[in-house]
């Protein structure tokens, strides 16, 4: 054959593939009928194993590494995911819960608004911004309006700066349902919070740690700030969250806010810094994209994430954070120590260091 003929070959080849993949898809949507109609876990763990060990064996016969061959299947099996998942709506909503997004129009409430209604809930939102559109059935513009009273759950996902006064304002309404605040930065929350524990109106701080630009068939991790018993604060918000990518973990309260500054504060604090430095370079970013390596492009794709996103909130991040001074002191103790140690050629020092810092990273050490 020659490259032509061989180009269709393949191109035969892969719509066999195609096909074989819709029928497998099907499959998966008949597997995700059943599994919604008994009330079953959509990800089933052992299973996906065997699918991928059965695909690393194949790798040999392909002439193609195991890491390829269990990447193409992991990727068909999130694909299986989705698929089940999406029928499965319908048949969840029957269990599912009524909820109101506050800040619905925002980009965060945006996303809980659609994840919600994938979860099965029946999603309603209160947000001003809609205020010069004739509002629509379960959609509202002002609190007022609002049957607070029917809610299971009340998620307030309005600007971080703005959540105590919109929190205070509802607690002050005595909602009977769970409200769910996720603000990134919660100590200045305390006020509102110790409103809300006095009159009895129960709280949940909840984290997510990821943007609106998250896809809802990703791993989405959401940090609980618990202000009591974490058991029983886990087992309050799971109905909210119960989908197969969703992973709750709890965290005593007074330490959200120390770990943020790490989470959140260090790794936007490094990015802004990265841009910032190059940005003083005067180098022309065509020249280093061309000659880029695969730090740096690491590095340059991390940065460019974090310089996307709103100032405002990244501001507000590092403003709220009491715990912020611990870190911009180990930054420029970092900075100091390095340089020390560059200027003076000192190797053994800068061995120990990379050394102490390797000590740190998840990647290295922390995998649960
Ligand atoms: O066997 C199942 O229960 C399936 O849902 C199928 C399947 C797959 O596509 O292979 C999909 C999701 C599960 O996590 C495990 C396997």
């Amino acid at each position: 054959m020659d490259l032509a003929q061989l180009r269709d070959a393949i191109a035969d080849v892969d719509r066999a593939l195609l096909e074989l993949l819709r029928r497998r898809m099907d499959l998966a949507a008949q597997v995700g009928q059943v599994k919604a109609a008994q009330g079953l876990p959509v990800v089933v763990r052992d299973v996906e194993d065997r699918v991928l060990t059965r695909a690393r064996q194949h790798a040999e016969a392909c002439g193609v590494s195991p890491e390829i061959m269990e990447a193409i299947f992991a990727a068909v099996i999130r694909g299986s995911v989705e698929r089940q998942h999406r029928v499965g709506v319908e048949l969840r909503r029957q269990r599912g819960q009524k909820v109101l997004v506050v800040g619905g129009a925002g980009a965060m409430g945006g996303w809980f608004r659609h994840f919600l209604s994938l979860v099965g809930h029946q999603v309603e939102a209160l947000d001003p911004a809609w205020s010069p559109v004739p509002p629509s059935e379960g959609l509202y513009t002002r609190l007022a309006d609002v049957p607070l009273s029917q809610y299971a759950f009340i998620i307030v996902a309005v600007p971080l700066d703005r959540t105590p006064a919109v929190l205070s304002e509802i607690v002050g309404l005595r909602p009977p349902g769970l409200v769910v605040e996720i603000a990134s930065i919660k100590s200045h929350l305390e006020e509102a919070l110790r409103e809300a524990e006095e009159t009895g109106v129960r709280v949940a701080c909840l984290h997510p740690m990821f943007g609106p630009g998250k896809s809802p068939y990703q791993s989405l991790t959401f940090v609980l700030a618990c202000r009591r018993e974490p058991e029983l604060e886990q087992q309050t918000i799971l109905p909210l969250l119960q989908h197969p990518y969703t992973h709750v973990i709890p965290v005593p309260f007074p330490h959200h806010d120390r770990l943020m500054g790490w989470l959140l504060g260090l790794a936007h604090l490094t990015g802004m810094l990265f841009g910032r430095a190059l940005a003083a370079s005067g180098l022309d970013p065509r020249e280093l994209a061309a000659c880029a390596s695969t730090t740096f492009e690491r590095q340059a794709a991390t940065a460019a994430s974090v310089l996307s996103e709103d100032p405002d909130l990244y501001l507000d991040i590092q403003r709220l954070n009491p715990h912020r001074h611990q870190v911009y002191e180990a930054t420029r103790k970092s900075l100091e120590e390095l340089v020390k140690l560059v200027e003076a050629g000192d190797r053994e020092g800068f061995r120990q260091l990379m050394q102490e810092a390797r000590q740190a990273l998840p990647e290295l050490n922390g995998r649960p």
